[in-house]
């Protein structure tokens, strides 16, 4: 192991049984050097961070830019797009994922943005990353405008699976969540993306108070109706425009009990793996012998799960941001222009992980607690 200059033994394997520093019972600070200092760390140890966490998940923004304006995460007028030439290109981004995969212990690739169907080399970048990584699985998390006409040609270059994003039903309650009337349009994405098999196709739904959270038995039929997992998800302040309140988000519990309302919900037994969802087995009252489905439940504000994370963020400029809620950013993109090699930019990634906050970009889990700090960018502007 590359663990030197004195430091304790931190990887998982090293820990103590049964224990794990992140988790929230823990002291605030790491077990080990401060903030920004970084051990000497051997590429073998891949994204080690202060807290025996690896990050194995990768989640690159493609983009800043998007085609919704979702009152949850941008602003109605939207925001002051990145310049071209200030975005990763399709050779830095293959590229960033191959020093990834093939260095650094990365065992899947999420694409997010902003909206990454805005971008016109999309399917140029899929097959370019599949080219180095024939067992890579690499999802996309989409709003799916415009997946009808994309949706085939991601399949065809690559692409494992998508978590389409869909927060009601109705037309109208659809339009004022994303202020634009296109429900029509992400339905048809969804469902070409079903029918050249970009299976499983998972539906992401944030629940609003007394706009759609009504309606989450009804979007929970529609989806196990089709074969999909659905997944509920808490709102967190990573809001454009500051709305978020404790109070006005509805909670994994409640999300539990207005789905009671038409369904059962058990435990589902597969192990979680880090993974942010909560999966349940769904069984509907009427047919309460028969498992209809899985739903995921993904609680970062109540049930938070950063003692187990194994996330490493790149934004669509290429930086690294250790944790969704961070506010320090390392920039790989300049190191990348500037000719540097693949060990340089390894070993800037790995202290950029190295300094991963405890939980929510703090040194313990808190959203809205009152320490809390939004980050300066938007859910869009960090890859969701
Ligand atoms: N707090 C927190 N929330 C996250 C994190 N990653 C994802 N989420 C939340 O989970 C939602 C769904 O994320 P997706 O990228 O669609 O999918 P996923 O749940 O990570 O992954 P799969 O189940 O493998 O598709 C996001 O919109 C966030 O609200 C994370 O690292 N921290
Ligand atoms: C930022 S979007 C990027 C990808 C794509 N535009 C989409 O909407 O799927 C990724 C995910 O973040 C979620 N999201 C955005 N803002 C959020 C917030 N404040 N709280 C919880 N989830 C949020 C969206 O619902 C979406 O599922
Ligand atoms: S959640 Fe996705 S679709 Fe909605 S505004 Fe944000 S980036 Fe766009
Ligand atoms: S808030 Fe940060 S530490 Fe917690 S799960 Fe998300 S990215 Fe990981």
């Amino acid at each position: 192991m590359g663990i030197q200059l004195g430091m304790p033994a931190v990887g998982p394997s090293r820990l103590p049984a049964g224990s794990n520093p992140a988790e929230t019972s823990t002291p605030d600070s790491p077990p080990a050097a401060g903030h920004g200092v970084s051990p000497a760390l051997s590429p073998a140890d891949g994204l080690l961070d202060r807290y025996g966490r690896r990050a194995t998940d990768m989640r690159l923004s493609l983009t800043d830019k998007c085609n919704l304006r979702c009152t949850y995460c941008m602003p109605a007028e939207g925001l002051d797009w990145l310049a071209r030439d200030k975005v990763l290109s399709r050779d830095e981004i293959v590229r960033l994922v191959r020093i990834g995969v093939d260095r650094l212990g990365v065992r899947e690739l999420r694409l997010t943005g902003g909206e990454p169907l805005v971008r016109a080399d999309l399917v140029e970048i899929v097959a370019g990353i599949r080219a180095n990584h024939p067992d890579l699985p690499i999802s996309l998390t989409t709003n799916a405008l415009g997946l009808d006409k994309k949706a085939q040609a991601l399949k065809d270059a690559g692409l494992t699976r998508i978590n389409v994003s869909l927060d009601s039903l109705h037309p109208d309650t659809f339009a004022q969540l994303t202020r634009r009337p296109f429900l029509d349009r992400v339905l048809r994405g969804v469902e070409e993306a079903a029918r050249v098999g970009l299976g499983l196709v998972k539906i992401n739904a944030v629940l609003m108070r007394g706009i759609n959270d009504a309606e989450a038995p009804d979007l929970l039929e529609w989806a196990v109706s089709r074969g999909f997992e659905l997944r509920f998800i808490e709102q967190m302040p990573l809001d454009a425009d500051h709305g978020w309140t404790r109070d006005g988000m509805i909670t994994a519990a409640e999300m539990r009990s207005l789905l009671e309302r038409d369904f059962v919900l058990t435990p589902d037994p597969r192990r979680r793996n880090g993974a942010p969802a909560e999966r349940w087995e769904v069984r509907r009252r009427a047919t309460p012998d028969i498992v209809a489905g899985t739903v995921g439940i993904i609680a970062s504000v109540t049930e938070p799960f950063c003692a187990d994370c194994v996330r490493t963020r790149v934004t669509a400029e290429g930086k690294v941001r250790s944790c969704l809620f961070s506010h320090e950013e390392t920039d790989l993109l300049a190191l990348l222009r500037s000719g540097a090699d693949d060990d340089a930019v390894l070993r800037r990634w790995q202290e950029a992980m190295w300094g991963k906050p405890k939980a929510h970009g703090m040194g313990h889990a808190g959203l809205g607690a009152a320490d809390y700090v939004q980050p300066e960018r938007t859910m869009s502007a960090i890859g969701g």
